[in-house]
């Protein structure tokens, strides 16, 4: 039997504090003897046999065969492309699809999932919604159907509704902290996966560092575990054990979107995944789709090469990046994208004159806060809001701040984190229903991303600036936007609006693949508004349209004040 196995079978009574678990598992102690003792960890590259099983087909379905090397960016392994698979992988193909060993949802985020299957139950663009049935015990368990409720309440919703009610706002990683050690009582794990969850990156010392923080962070959920899982029975499990394992699990757990959403939706445990390594510019990326864990090439990946996913999000600036990756997953990323855009801002900080990077740091961070300030008033009261000139002012004060930074020149929508500032002011007018600062906004943004035109950011994006598009142009005809001599013609709104629904099916095609439900609502809303066309019209791709489009995105973008166009 594996440590995992023997470990939790012996089901031992201890109790410690954080200082006594942390004077287990230091490095300085040398006896063996010593309760769950953290080994010396050895990179998965070490243990074929572990490697052998992770890609075994068991656990995955790959479209071309992955290895587990010694990582090129990071001190353990990595997951790669088969060396001998002599045309690597093309950009936009599908990689691998698993389905993950446990999932939980993040309550927080956008909650139309199931906790079960994880499908998604709600119809993307306001389409049909599926029945919804809550968990009476603690109201937040959420199922698709009666089956997925009552196959959840068996496998695993019977503890967690208990541990959902005593803390209401437990992180998902830590859920599947307790959910591991629930399966692995119930007989759930096997001995290698056991084996392979041991040899996990677990940023032990990082994690328990000091007292206070983090450790006790770790120690509270190890505690919480132990006691609940403990109950009714006539002993406890180890500790110790569950003090390794909280760190492991919050290391190793990968963060899943769904197509549709830029947050992090679920947490799921993946062996093949828990292999992957980060970069600010990866090449791959990872989704889910009916409780399925799918990775995609964002561009060519060749024979040999790392595989690579961002583990958070790409979009904001590069210090806010790096801080996060340090305080989060404690390492510090040294990519080619963080060393290009520090370069870009230290240049604009020479040219200024006046200017510091600690200023054009403190201005980034009151901008973050500007606009996270206003979207939690959005969320807050959705619809209602308290004051609807609120978001001329944030506008107002972004601008303020940006002038601030740079007295001399101005700091320009391509620096971030601009874009997604003006991306995130779009969404938010629109939901005002103001789709005039709507496009503007959502096109200055679009137009200033200097990375991310491709990937599922990239679509997202391209669906957001459509909802606008479409808004601009149904306006009533005595709308008192048209009354503004300045905003563009309909009829310019329109050709833009055509293009991009039909950029969006290509690219999400490419992006998420033909058969995910995404891409699938984006043509079908695409075939929708074509059949709205009076017969004659000209469409996207034919000659006509193609002649007009380029005058027309130039009369949008000139109004909206884009910074940089390199056309369509
Ligand atoms: C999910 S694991 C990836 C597999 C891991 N390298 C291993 O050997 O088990 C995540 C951990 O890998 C390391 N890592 C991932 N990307 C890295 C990078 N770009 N630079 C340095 N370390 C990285 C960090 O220690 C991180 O917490």
């Amino acid at each position: 039997m594996d440590n995992l196995t023997t470990s939790l079978a012996q089901n031992l009574t201890i109790s410690l504090s954080p200082a006594d678990l942390q004077a287990t598992f230091s490095n300085d102690n040398n006896d063996d003897d010593d309760l769950g003792r953290a080994p010396p960890r050895m990179g998965f590259n070490t243990e074929p046999k572990l490697c052998q099983f992770i890609l075994s087909r068991r656990n995955v379905t790959a479209s071309v065969p992955l290895e587990i090397r010694p990582s090129d960016c990071s001190t353990g392994s990595g997951l790669f492309i088969a060396r001998d698979e002599q045309d690597g992988i093309e950009a936009g193909r599908e990689i691998y699809r698993s389905k993950p060993l446990m999932l939980a949802f993040d309550g927080a985020g956008d909650d139309g999932w199931c906790h079960f299957c994880g499908g998604y139950f709600e119809g993307y663009f306001g389409g049909e919604k599926r029945g919804v049935r809550v968990c009476s015990g603690c109201g937040v368990g959420r199922f698709c159907s009666k089956e997925c409720q009552k196959l959840a309440w068996n496998r695993f919703h019977k503890e967690e509704c208990k541990v959902l009610k005593s803390t209401p706002g437990i992180k998902p990683q830590s859920l599947l902290a307790h959910r591991l050690v629930w399966f692995q009582q119930k007989g759930y794990i096997t001995t290698e996966q056991g084996a392979v969850i041991q040899g996990l990156e677990a940023h032990f010392d990082e994690y328990t560092r000091e007292e206070g923080g983090k450790t006790t962070e770790v120690y509270d959920v190890a505690m919480a575990i132990r006691d609940v899982t403990g109950e009714g029975r006539e002993k406890k499990i180890d500790v110790g054990l569950i003090w390794k394992l909280v760190p492991q699990l919050w290391t190793n757990c990968v963060r899943l979107r769904g197509s549709s959403s830029r947050e992090t939706v679920a947490f799921a445990l993946e062996l093949v995944t828990a292999m992957i390594n980060h970069s600010c510019e990866p090449n791959a990326f990872a989704f889910m789709e009916k409780g399925e864990i799918r990775v995609r090439s964002l561009r060519k990946i060749a024979a040999g090469e790392e595989i690579t996913i961002c583990y958070i999000d790409p979009t904001v600036d590069v210090k806010s990046r790096r801080e996060i990756l340090m305080d989060e997953h404690f390492f510090e990323c040294n990519c080619a994208r963080c060393k290009d855009e520090i370069e870009t801002q230290k240049r604009r900080v020479a040219a200024d004159g006046e200017t510091s990077m600690a200023t054009v740091r403190q201005a980034q961070i009151s901008m973050l806060d500007l606009i996270k300030s206003a979207a939690v008033t959005a969320c807050k009261y959705p619809g209602v809001y308290p004051d609807f000139a609120n978001l001329t002012v944030v506008e107002s004060k972004m601008n303020t701040i940006m002038k601030n930074a740079f007295p001399n020149f101005g700091w320009g929508d391509d620096l971030d984190p601009v874009p997604m500032v003006r991306l995130c002011l779009s969404v938010l007018y629109l939901e005002q229903g103001k789709p005039a600062p709507a496009l503007r906004n959502g096109l200055r943004g679009y137009f200033a991303r200097r990375g991310g035109r491709t990937g599922p950011n990239a679509v997202n994006i391209l669906v957001d600036i459509i909802h606008v598009l479409i808004a601009a142009s149904c306006l009533p005809p005595d709308s008192p936007v048209l009354k503004d001599a300045s905003f563009p013609l309909r009829v310019d709104i329109s050709n833009v609006m055509y293009w991009y629904l039909y950029k969006a099916c290509k690219e999400a095609g490419e992006v998420f693949g033909g058969d995910c439900e995404y891409t699938k609502a984006i043509g079908d809303l695409f075939a929708k508004m074509m059949a709205g066309l009076p017969a004659g019209a000209s469409r996207p791709l034919e000659e006509d349209f193609m002649e007009e489009l380029e005058s027309s995105l130039r009369r949008v973008v000139e109004w909206a004040g884009v910074w940089v166009y390199e056309g369509a």
